[in-house]
C-alpha cells in the first residue's frame, strides 16, 4: 500500500508531519512518498501541480494532503495560483464526493462558540460534491458588457451548473451514508432563485425515491446556514453542491469547537481517496507550532477506513484523539480555562503516545 503525502503550503508541513507521525507509529505495513504541492511546489518548479506530483497522486492508494496557499502568491495568474493544485487533484482523479463530518467530541462542547447544550453530542455529515459547480463551470472570466446595468462597463463571470449524473451520483452517496446513519437526509439548494438548484432539488427527489427508507427533505442554503447555528442537531446527513457545501462546513467547524477539528475525506468512483483537514493553510499562524494538528490526524483516520481497509487502525487513531482530549490536552484554538495548552508537535506526541 501506498501513500502520496502532500504537505503543501503555511500550516500544512506541521500538520502532515503530525499525521505520519501517528501513521508511522501504528507500524502497519505501507509506503509513503511525499511530493510538493501548492505554493511549495510553484517555487521550486513554476506550478503548483507538477506533473510528477500528480502522477504519484493518482498511482497511490490514497493521498494524505495537508493544505494549500499563501498570501504572497494571491496576485499570481489564476491558474498558477496554490489552490490550482488542490482543485487540479480533485478535477484530475475524479474525486466528486466529498465527506466533512462535524463530530463535536463531548470534552469540546464548551470550545464551541455555541452555547454546550447546543452542540452536545453533535453528529452531522456534511456530503459535498466537490468536482462541479461554479467552481468548474465553463465559460467564465474577464470580458466588457454588452448587456446588463452597465453595458460598455468592465465585467466578470462564472458559470454554475451542474449534470443530470452529477447530481444523481452524488445523491446515491448521500442517501448510501444515511442508511448507515439516522436514516435522514437534507438536501441544501437555492431552488427558489437558481435554474442549477431547482433542476438539484428534482433530481435528488427522483433519486430518493429509491430509498424509502431515508427521509429527505430540502431546504434553501440562507435557512440551511441559519438552521446550523440555531438547531444543528436537527440535521444527520447535509448533501449540497460545491460552494454551498464550501461555505457551511466552514460554519459547521465552528459547531465541534475549531476548524482544526474538521477532517475530511474527498473519493472517486473507483474508490480512491483524498484525505485533508477543511481548513486551509493558515499563514497566520504557520510556523509557530500553534496549529491543531488533530483535524489532519483524524483525515488519517478515515483514510485508512475508507481507501486503505483497516477499520481497526482507524478506530485505534480516533479513540487517541478522544484520549488526548480527555487528558485536557488543547491547541490553542480549542483551549479553555482549566485545561493544558500544548503545541502542534506536543499534541501529535500526546495521540501516537495514547495509541492502544
Ligand atoms: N484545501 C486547501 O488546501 C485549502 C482550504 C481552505 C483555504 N485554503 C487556502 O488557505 C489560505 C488561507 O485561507 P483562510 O485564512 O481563508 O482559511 P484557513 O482555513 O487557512 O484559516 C482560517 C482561520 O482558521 C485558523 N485555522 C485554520 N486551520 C487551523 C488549525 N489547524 N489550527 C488552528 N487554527 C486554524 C487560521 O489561523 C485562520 O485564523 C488561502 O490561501 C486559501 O486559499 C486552502
Ligand atoms: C482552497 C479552496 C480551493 C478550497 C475550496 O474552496 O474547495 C478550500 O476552501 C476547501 O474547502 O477545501
Ligand atoms: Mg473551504
Amino acid at each position: 500500500m501506498k501513500i502520496a503525502v502532500l504537505p503543501g503550503d503555511g500550516i500544512g508541513p506541521e500538520i502532515v508531519a503530525e499525521a505520519v507521525k501517528v501513521l508511522n507509529a501504528l507500524e502497519l505495513d505501507f509506503e509513503m512518498e511525499s511530493a510538493p504541492v501548492g505554493g511549495a511546489a510553484y517555487a521550486l518548479t513554476g506550478h503548483p501541480l507538477p506533473e510528477a506530483t500528480l502522477k504519484l497522486a493518482m498511482e497511490a492508494d490514497a493521498v494524505l494532503f495537508g493544505a494549500v496557499g499563501d498570501w504572497k502568491y494571491d496576485t499570481l495568474d489564476r491558474p498558477l495560483r496554490p489552490e490550482q493544485a488542490i482543485l487540479g487533484l480533485r478535477k484530475h482523479m475524479g474525486l466528486f464526493a466529498n465527506f466533512r463530518p462535524a463530530i463535536c467530541y463531548k470534552e469540546l462542547t464548551h470550545a464551541s462558540s455555541l452555547k454546550p447544550e447546543l452542540v452536545a453530542g453533535l453528529d452531522i455529515l456534511i456530503i459535498r460534491e466537490l468536482t462541479g459547480d461554479i467552481y468548474f463551470g465553463q465559460p467564465r472570466g474577464r470580458r466588457v458588457a454588452t448587456d446588463g446595468h452597465f453595458p460598455g462597463a468592465e465585467e466578470a463571470f462564472d458559470t454554475m451548473r451542474y449534470s443530470r449524473p452529477e447530481i444523481e451520483r452524488i445523491a446515491h452517496v448521500a442517501f448510501q451514508a444515511a442508511q448507515k446513519r439516522s436514516k435522514r437526509v437534507t438536501s441544501v439548494d437555492k431552488a427558489n432563485v437558481l435554474e442549477t438548484f431547482q433542476f438539484w432539488k428534482d433530481v435528488v427527489t427522483e433519486v430518493g425515491k429509491q430509498y424509502p427508507d431515508v427521509q429527505l427533505d430540502h431546504m434553501y442554503v440562507d435557512n440551511a446556514a441559519m438552521q446550523l447555528v440555531k438547531e444543528p442537531k436537527r440535521f444527520d446527513v447535509v448533501v449540497t453542491g460545491n460552494m454551498f457545501g464550501d461555505i457551511l462546513s466552514d460554519e459547521a467547524s465552528m459547531l465541534t469547537g475549531s476548524i482544526g477539528m474538521l477532517p475530511s475525506a474527498s473519493l472517486n468512483a473507483k474508490g480512491q481517496g483524498l484525505y485533508e483537514p477543511s481548513h486551509g493553510s493558515a499563514p497566520d499562524i504557520a510556523g509557530k507550532n500553534v496549529a491543531n494538528p488533530l483535524a489532519t490526524i483524524l483525515s488519517a483516520a478515515m483514510m485508512l477506513r475508507f481507501s486503505l481497509n483497516q477499520e481497526a487502525a482507524a478506530q485505534r487513531i480516533e479513540d487517541a484523539v478522544q484520549a488526548v482530549l480527555a487528558q485536557g490536552l488543547r491547541t490553542p484554538d480549542i483551549w479553555s480555562e482549566g485545561t493544558t495548552r500544548v503545541g502542534t508537535a506536543e499534541m501529535g506526541d500526546a495521540v501516537v503516545a495514547a495509541l492502544r
